[in-house]
């Protein structure tokens, strides 16, 4: 019998919450997984359809205030499922949109209130005005992170979380305290579009890492030639020049 080197990612709500080429992000893990041997399975998760078995990343995306409202009802009943993953550490990507809806709550600029699943330990409070333009932001973890943000949600993060990374360009959750996006055990949350992946391949492979040894108990990429690598990180490293030139 083969090995089994499948590794399945579902992407969120692609219908109501995929703007500004978050799925992207999708296309990038199904490639590396592919650099490193595994085969990539890609299912997608609609409002109404059944919850996969076997699932190894989840990835979702961001979305306006009324696609939000849109998935609302049906992300509450998911809430249990996706709880229990998150802390079983499944490694998950969440964006703008679903990144505000894996917290408590959005209290969108219209008052209109749109209840979070509580994975993560924040709230959202829509502004009136919107946060838009390229970010760079710092991280410990995962170094330099760019992208793009485009929100009117202002994110507050309780001490339950930690921030993903620290404002140098943009900013980020808020205007008050130059934090971006949120940790919380395999979950990786953020404001970034672009998409976020491609010129950010360490939080790639960082999904991928855990995604292999929770799978598999160990993470086993195919061995490469340093040329092989260098050749396959030339275009990231060129997507991560090029953003980094980008003025706010
Ligand atoms: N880009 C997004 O996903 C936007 C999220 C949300 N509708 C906001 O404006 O804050």
């Amino acid at each position: 019998m083969t090995e089994d080197r499948t590794i399945k990612i579902l992407q969120l709500y692609p219908r109501e919450m995929n703007i500004y080429g978050d799925w992207g992000n999708v296309l990038v893990l199904k490639q590396r997984l592919k650099w490193y041997g595994y085969q990539p399975v890609v299912e997608e998760y609609n409002a109404g359809d059944e919850f996969p078995a076997d699932v190894d990343i989840i990835v979702g995306g961001g979305g306006q205030d009324s696609g939000q409202v849109v998935i609302q009802q049906d992300l509450q009943q998911l809430a249990p499922t996706l709880q229990g993953l998150a802390e079983d550490g499944l490694p998950m990507l969440v964006i703008c949109g679903l990144y505000q809806l894996f917290g408590r709550f959005f209290k969108t600029h219209e008052g209109a209130l749109i209840p979070g699943i509580g994975i993560l330990d924040m709230e959202t409070h829509g502004g009136d005005v919107r946060l838009i333009g390229n970010v760079l932001s710092v991280s410990e973890e995962f170094g330099e992170i760019h992208g793009y943000e485009n929100h009117s949600g202002q994110t507050f993060l309780g001490p339950g979380v930690k921030p993903l990374a620290e404002i140098r360009k943009g900013e980020g959750n808020n205007t008050k305290d130059s934090t971006e996006g949120a940790r919380y055990k395999n979950v990786v949350a953020s404001y970034l579009h672009g998409s976020l992946l491609p010129k950010n391949p360490a939080i790639a492979d960082f999904l991928i890492e855990k995604a292999a040894i929770r799978k598999f108990g160990s993470f086993s990429p195919v061995p490469r030639s340093e040329e092989d690598l260098a050749e396959l990180s030339k275009l990231s490293e060129m997507a991560r020049q090029h953003a980094g030139q980008r003025p706010r």
